[in-house]
């Protein structure tokens, strides 16, 4: 059964939402990132931002529906996301997940190229670990990083493949964050946790070169 008037209604509102929010970030350079709402798990359909958009405004062209094979549900001019594919990964691999946000930053292409090598970045005792949901005593996270490929569908295998409960996110390097939750408010959450950990860790990089270089110097 396709997606009722209301419930896309409800999803492009909250895409609204979320899209504005990230956009007064400048988290949308250059028509970049990306943003999805689930609708309906069974069959899979999800809201989708359309392709190539400024996504700093907002316009009555903005979204479409897609199913499981990120195909657009109704007859319609506009282009999914040419990461569509990523998204409906997301989806298939964690049925409870709800919405799935993409962005490119400076701090995330940062650390995906600084830690490329290990295909990992990891962070421990940081207080916005909690913003992902992990609460232990001193916890530590590891997210995954995988190669920037041009095609889409090998980018969507490679991060398929590395994707994994503990964390809702992944990298992709040079390019940005996939980041997911349970609903549009979770994976905000998530999102905005992961940047505030990215920008601490390579500011805090910064920061210990500048006090090497004072304490060498002087
Ligand atoms: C314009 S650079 C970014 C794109 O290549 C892509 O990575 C991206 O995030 C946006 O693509 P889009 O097709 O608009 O969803
Ligand atoms: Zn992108």
């Amino acid at each position: 059964m396709s997606a009722t008037f209301e419930q896309r209604l409800d999803a492009f509102r909250r895409l609204d939402d979320a899209k504005l929010t990230f956009a007064r970030r400048d988290w949308f350079p250059g028509t970049s990132g990306n943003l999805s709402i689930k609708i309906e798990s069974e069959p899979l359909q999800f809201a989708v931002t359309a392709s190539g958009k400024d996504k700093t405004k907002l316009s009555p062209e903005d979204y479409l529906v897609v199913d499981r094979n990120s195909r657009p549900v109704d007859s319609t001019s506009l282009k999914p996301s040419a990461e569509t594919l990523i998204h409906a990964v997301v989806y298939k691999k964690f049925p409870q997940a709800g919405a799935c946000f993409h962005v490119h930053t400076v701090w995330n292409n940062l650390i995906s190229e600084l830690y490329f090598g290990q295909r990992a970045f990891s962070i421990q005792g940081q207080e916005l670990i909690k913003g992902l949901g992990i609460w232990e005593e001193n916890a530590r996270i590891t997210v995954p990083i995988v190669e920037n490929f041009a095609d889409i569908p090998t980018l969507a295998a490679a991060i398929e493949k590395v994707l994994t409960p503990e964390v809702p996110g992944v990298l992709i390097r040079n390019h940005g964050i996939y980041a997911w939750g349970g609903n549009d408010f979770e994976a905000k959450r998530h999102l905005e946790a992961f940047e505030f950990l990215f920008e601490y860790h390579a500011r805090l990089l910064q920061l210990r070169q500048a006090v090497v270089s004072t304490t060498t110097t002087n």
